[in-house]
């Protein structure tokens, strides 16, 4: 909470320190002035003040959703479903003093599509420094949990990770990346903390959130996506009802998925199954402009679409859509 303002003769004082440091009267920064000012007067408290300067956990604060709603809508393309229902997940969840579980978001879909980079949005919108804030913990299955061999120790490193960071911090969000390459045992060492627990060990970790991302179930995603397009029917009028039924037995059911043989699933440990489409023609062509625009470069039509030409697509027969995505297009854009 903010103190409310107490002017008098410590606003004076502080005011006139920073009007004397200002003016070059005195050796220390206009910085420091300010912000002794700032505390003097009341208008920031010391944690206001301490957050200024280091990243400061903010449980209660609440989530900008119309803020987060705009930056979907702007940034991320053909992903209407994903827009949808992550901002119904976040908004209820961040809503909620008392949750009874921590948040939990599967992303499902076709390579560079986007489940990377809305991560980065989602965690951004949560703690402001994003995947740098002290709060935010990526893990990439093949780079953090290389070895078989090694699965007992990384279960044992992994679990005391989340325990001290959500200790540290209960808003603290884990992601983890190549879901469907992750050794079943990293997922069981992660349950515990993913159930309706109220405490596991003396920490709560029903303020946390946990996203996972996977290929697993691209491919019927796709086909889904097809079929429609096949029917001359939009992609915007995919609706979940018409994926679920197909990832419920491709995925969920199947007993050779990973997250099938975690258990995730069957316990109801996944809060959202969030599918992402496979981009087309027209969405690669405005993943070229959104680079361009955030290299501070003019858009120049030509280039954007002998990037989006140089791309590949599929199926063979109507080439539809891009086999990475929008995954390359960075790289490409270097070329031109
Ligand atoms: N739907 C999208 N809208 C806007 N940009 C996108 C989209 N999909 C991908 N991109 C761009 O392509 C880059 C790579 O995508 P991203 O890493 O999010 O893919 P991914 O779905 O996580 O892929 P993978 O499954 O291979 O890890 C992003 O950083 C972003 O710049």
């Amino acid at each position: 909470m903010r103190r409310a303002a107490r002017p008098g003769r410590a606003a004076a004082v502080g005011l006139l320190l920073a009007a004397r440091a200002v003016a070059g009267l005195e050796p220390i920064s206009v910085g420091i002035a300010i912000a002794a000012a700032s505390a003097l007067t009341g208008y920031l408290s010391y944690t206001d003040l301490f957050c200024r300067f280091a990243e400061c956990c903010l449980e209660e604060q609440r989530l900008n959703a119309s803020a987060l709603k705009l930056e979907l809508e702007e940034k991320l393309f053909g992903q209407h479903l994903a827009t949808e229902v992550i901002l119904k997940a976040l908004t209820g969840f961040k809503n909620n003093k008392n949750p009874k579980k921590p948040l939990t978001l599967s992303l499902h879909g076709w390579a560079g599509t986007g489940k990377n980079f809305v991560s980065q949005i989602v965690a951004e919108n949560l703690h402001s420094k994003g995947l740098k804030s002290n709060f935010v913990h990526l893990f990439v299955s093949t780079l953090h949990f290389p070895h078989e061999q090694q699965i007992k120790l990384y279960q044992d490193q992994l679990q005391a990770w989340i325990r001290g960071n959500v200790s540290a911090c209960a808003s603290s969000v884990f992601i983890f990346d190549e879901m469907d390459k992750l050794h079943p045992g990293i997922i069981d060492a992660i349950k515990p903390f993913l159930d309706y627990y109220e405490q596991v060990d003396g920490v709560s970790f029903r303020k946390a959130i946990f996203i996972f991302l996977s290929n697993a179930g691209g491919d019927l995603i796709t086909k889904i996506a097809l079929d429609f397009w096949r029917a001359g029917r939009k992609r915007e009028d995919i609706q979940l009802k018409d994926l679920e039924p197909v990832l419920s037995v491709g995925v969920f059911n199947n007993k050779h998925s990973g997250l099938w043989h975690s258990g995730l699933i069957d316990r109801n440990l996944i809060d959202y199954f969030i599918p992402f489409l496979p981009l087309e023609y027209r969405h690669v062509k405005m993943c070229v402009r959104a680079e361009m625009r955030a290299r501070g470069s003019a858009i120049d039509e030509d280039v954007v679409t002998r990037v989006a030409e140089e791309m590949t697509f599929f199926p063979k027969s109507e080439k539809i859509y891009s086999d990475k995505g929008c995954k390359t297009v960075q790289s490409r854009l270097d070329f031109h």
